[in-house]
């Protein structure tokens, strides 16, 4: 197919000069759209202007520009088959699109912006040429990317058209595209169908890239793939980029997202290990990340075994050196890896290394969700977190300074471990960590188990326990094996008696009022 007529009309205006030069070089002919039509002109570009081709000036502050039977038949027409009837009504044939919308999602992401705004941001004329075009994909290109400007240019320099494989792509593309520009809008109008307006909107609809297939999924007998948010909204598993490794599978992926979530948390120097997406090791250290590897280490050998290891600082030479020297290591990430460090990976070439960038302290709100069989569970992200100000002290004895940095921490990383969770911590190092249980005190139990295992003194520890106490039983038990101090939301009807327990026991006790279930 050779391209001799294009049609341009973009909102977003970048590097369309360069590229309608180029094509007007290549003896193409341009038809534009006002604004799009203005500046290729006063680039001293040769382009006649879509109002001037159909006769039919803009109209209705641009509601009306391109919907006309001259340019809908000229995208549309078969060639070979609507030739007779294209020449009957004076409709040429033009070759290529060239798109992108109205800012829809720049538009409502304003603050204040008026449904009108929005309204007016809904994109009408251009969907529907973009949609044309890749309709008639089999004798039209389409472009809604300015990023394939590059690529369809060399195609037509070297060929003079578009093959049919990359007409077909930019077709895919074109369809994607105005798939999630309607699922866009038809979330923001959904939302304001009810009185007052939700903030869930009547569907749920979302566009998701893939990133790669998987060799399988949770098990090797089902099938796999990951996708990407468009625009993730911070450093995260989605954003990492692989420096080594063997491919990455679906649990590494879900295990890497759970260890580099929580060592987020973090502010200090730390290191969190995950095995089967918890942590089983956690600690900050103010002497830097090898030293918070050694502590997340020491609580959980066995588990840290295979498991997948985050840092909240550039992974250095002597921490790789330190963990590869050490352990069966599936997967390191870190928001940078130095060259060093990765010259010390390199001795273990199976090893997965990942650098996701530098997040920001200020954690963005994003959605969660939760596939149940039929449906679709959607939340906020749990990124609430407590601060030393909103402990409330409910005991006899408040905590020491030494003790509230222990339950802070040991609460942080409550949050990550699924539910029933149990935290026992000391000195910014997990001592023990009992997760998933169906009953809290088993969960006591396992993180008791575990500190005894690795030989870690539970005396003088500080516990943090994910959802309130219902019963007395925990504390006591906790009281047991040396827990001095107990983080938990609160929230029982029997806090009064959990308080006495804690109170009997000389244990400090802090309610947060915040709860932390992870299913
Ligand atoms: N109404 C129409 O016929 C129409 N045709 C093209 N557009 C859009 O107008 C924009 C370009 O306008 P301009 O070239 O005037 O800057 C593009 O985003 C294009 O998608 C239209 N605008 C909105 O629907």
């Amino acid at each position: 197919m050779q391209v001799t007529r294009a049609l341009l009309s973009v909102s977003d205006k970048t590097g369309i000069v360069d590229f309608a030069r180029e094509l007007a070089n290549l003896g193409v002919a341009l038809l534009s759209t006002g604004g799009t039509y203005k500046l290729i002109k006063d680039n001293g570009i040769p382009v006649q202007e879509v109002a001037d081709y159909t006769g039919f000036p803009e109209m209705m502050d641009g509601r009306v520009k391109t919907l006309h039977p001259k340019i809908h038949g000229g995208i549309l027409g078969r060639r070979g088959t609507d030739d007779e009837v294209m020449t009957q009504h004076g409709i040429g044939r033009i070759d290529l699109v060239v798109v992108n919308l109205y800012p829809f999602a720049q538009t409502v992401a304003k603050p204040n912006c008026s449904l009108e705004d929005a309204i007016e941001n809904i994109d009408i004329g251009g969907p529907t040429m973009v949609r044309s075009a890749a309709k008639n994909n089999a004798h039209v290109g389409i472009v809604v990317n300015s990023t394939d400007y590059s690529t369809v240019l060399a195609e037509i320099q070297a060929t003079g058209g578009l093959s049919q494989n990359t007409r077909f792509d930019l077709a895919v593309k074109a369809f994607e595209h105005t798939a999630a520009y309607d699922g866009m809008i038809a979330n923001y109008l959904g939302r304001l169908v009810t009185e007052p307006a939700q903030q869930f909107s009547r569907t749920f609809n979302s566009q998701f890239i893939k990133a790669q297939d998987l060799r399988y999924g949770e098990n090797p007998h089902q099938k796999a793939a990951f996708y990407v948010e468009a625009q993730p909204k911070e450093a995260s598993i989605a954003t990492a980029k692989q420096l080594q490794g063997k491919e990455l599978s679906y649990n590494n992926i879900a295990d890497t997202d759970a260890a580099l979530e929580c060592v987020k948390s973090f502010v200090k120097p730390a290191c969190v290990i995950v095995k089967h997406a918890n942590p089983c090791g956690v600690a900050v250290s103010l002497d830097g990340i090898k030293a918070a590897y050694d502590l997340a280490y020491q609580t959980d050998t066995e588990s840290a075994f295979g498991g997948i290891i985050a840092f909240n600082r550039e992974l250095d030479a002597e921490t790789a050196k330190a963990i590869v020297d050490r352990q069966f290591v599936e997967v390191i990430i870190a928001p940078k890896v130095s060259p060093e460090a990765l010259a010390v990976t390199a001795a273990k070439q199976n090893v997965r290394v990942l650098e996701c960038g530098q997040w920001s302290a200020e954690r963005s709100q994003q959605l969660d969700y939760k596939r149940v069989n039929g449906g679709l569970l959607v939340q906020d992200l749990d990124i609430g977190m407590i601060t030393e100000g909103d402990l409330k002290v409910v005991t006899k004895r408040a905590p020491t300074e030494a003790e509230i940095h222990d339950l802070i921490f040991a609460w942080k990383v409550a949050k990550f471990v699924k539910s029933n969770a149990i935290v026992y911590a000391k000195g910014r190092q997990t001592i023990g960590i009992g997760a998933g249980q169906m009953s809290r005190v088993n969960s006591a139990r396992i993180a008791a188990i575990k500190a005894e295992h690795a030989g870690l003194q539970v005396q003088g520890a500080v516990m943090a326990s994910d959802a309130f106490f219902p019963f007395r039983d925990g504390i006591d038990n906790a009281a047991k094996v040396g827990i001095s101090c107990v983080i938990q939301p609160g929230g029982s009807m029997r806090d009064a008696e959990v308080i006495a327990a804690a109170d009997e026991h000389g244990m400090a006790m802090v309610f947060t009022g915040m709860r932390h279930f992870r299913h």
